[in-house]
């Protein structure tokens, strides 16, 4: 089992009277990706700032190797932390080479030394061509590595990336995203990231936790978040979906207009309120993947809508009653708006929730 490295106890931080952190908590082991994924304004950035010290909290405690670094009464300057950090705009200095500015960090090394951890990260980061140039000479994606080369350089305890792709397109961000996870995890660094694309959080992270308003709403794998989703802002905010009116049969089945769901139905918490006895009418959470498209199915539905992605479609399907439902098709099965097509029920995950909750 790995050491716990990070842990966040009930934290809080105000701007004036504004509550931008409530009552937060995390843990992170040693070599995890965790991520703070959320909509603006929620907080994420702030979160990362008291971690790496440069807020100061009001409530609860941030513990870096079982050692307090922060609290209402007490607080570890940045310098002491041995954190390092890669931010969205990079950050380096523009007058320094990528050489000096990996280098930045490691004044206290002796030369030879020094010069052995830069030859290392030039590779670790695939920068060995470019020593020489400026930042300005550099692309976007080349200048994020010598930001993530620099954070690295004094093998900081805990690397925190504060949206270090958002400057990128989407294709690069996809592949350096998939690169600075193999890059930590070969180097064993505990990392936490900050982001609002839930792609790059899939891509990167290991513990991913939805926030909204100040607060963790789920703390957990992608997996679960998208098929697991703790209430209705995670199942709403993570993945597509919609939600259609289904009537409880048992805690494993449920029945809606397309048929009967079975699996275990994932919102426990709130199992034993009346809503989720038999006959108790409920919200069931549908995903594209869990309608699948069949010639074959005497159920029916009609185009509303289509999205090409390539290797999919994404249709919005009108159901008999008039309920919206969407699928994710392969593309060679190209209908067109208005036309039927066959449907049927392949959820593994049944997610139901209370018709009045939030
Ligand atoms: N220095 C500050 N002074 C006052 N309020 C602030 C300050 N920094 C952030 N806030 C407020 O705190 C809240 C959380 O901001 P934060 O930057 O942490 O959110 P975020 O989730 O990282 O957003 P984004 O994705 O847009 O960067 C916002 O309402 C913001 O306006």
């Amino acid at each position: 089992m790995s050491r716990i490295l990070l842990k966040l106890e009930h934290i809080r931080h105000t701007y004036g009277k504004q509550v931008v952190i409530n009552d937060l908590s995390l843990t992170l082991k040693e070599g995890d990706i965790g991520c703070l994924l959320g909509p603006s304004g929620c907080g994420k950035t702030t979160v990362l700032r008291c971690i790496a010290g440069f807020e100061a909290i009001s409530a609860g405690e941030i513990l870096l190797n079982e050692m307090r670094v922060s609290s209402a009464a007490s607080f570890l300057s940045p310098e002491q932390r041995h954190m390092g950090m890669v931010f969205q705009d990079y950050a380096l200095f523009p007058h320094l080479t990528v050489v000096e500015n990996i280098g930045f960090g490691l004044h206290r090394m002796l030369k030879a030394e020094r010069e052995q951890r830069i030859a290392e990260l030039l590779k670790i980061v695939g920068l060995v061509d470019v020593p020489s140039k400026y930042p300005h000479e550099l692309s976007g994606g080349q200048q994020q590595r010598v930001a993530l080369a620099r954070a690295l350089a004094p093998r900081p305890d805990l690397l925190l990336l504060d949206e270090p792709f958002s400057n990128l397109d989407v294709s690069l961000r996809e592949r350096l995203s998939l690169e600075v996870r193999d890059i930590l995890k070969n180097q064993g660094m505990t990392a936490i990231l900050v982001t609002h694309d839930q792609d790059e959080a899939f891509a990167i992270a290991d513990e991913i936790g939805v926030m909204y308003e100040g607060e963790i709403q789920q703390w957990d794998t992608a997996y679960n978040l998208y098929h697991r989703p703790a209430n209705r802002f995670v199942a709403n905010f993570i993945g597509q979906g919609i939600f259609v009116p289904g009537k409880i049969i048992d805690l494993q089945q449920v029945e809606i207009e397309l048929g009967v769901l079975k699996g275990e139905i994932s919102h426990q918490p709130v199992s034993d309120c009346d809503v989720y006895k038999k006959g108790g009418i409920v919200d069931v959470l549908l995903r594209p993947d869990d309608i699948v498209h069949d010639d074959t199915s005497p159920l029916q539905a009609s185009v509303v809508h289509k999205a090409f992605r390539g290797a999919d479609i994404l249709y919005t399907l009108r159901l008999a009653d008039g309920d919206i439902v969407l699928s994710l098709v392969p593309s060679h099965h190209n209908h067109a708006i208005g036309e039927k097509i066959g449907i049927k029920l392949e959820a593994d995950h049944v997610v139901v929730f209370n018709r009045f909750e939030s």
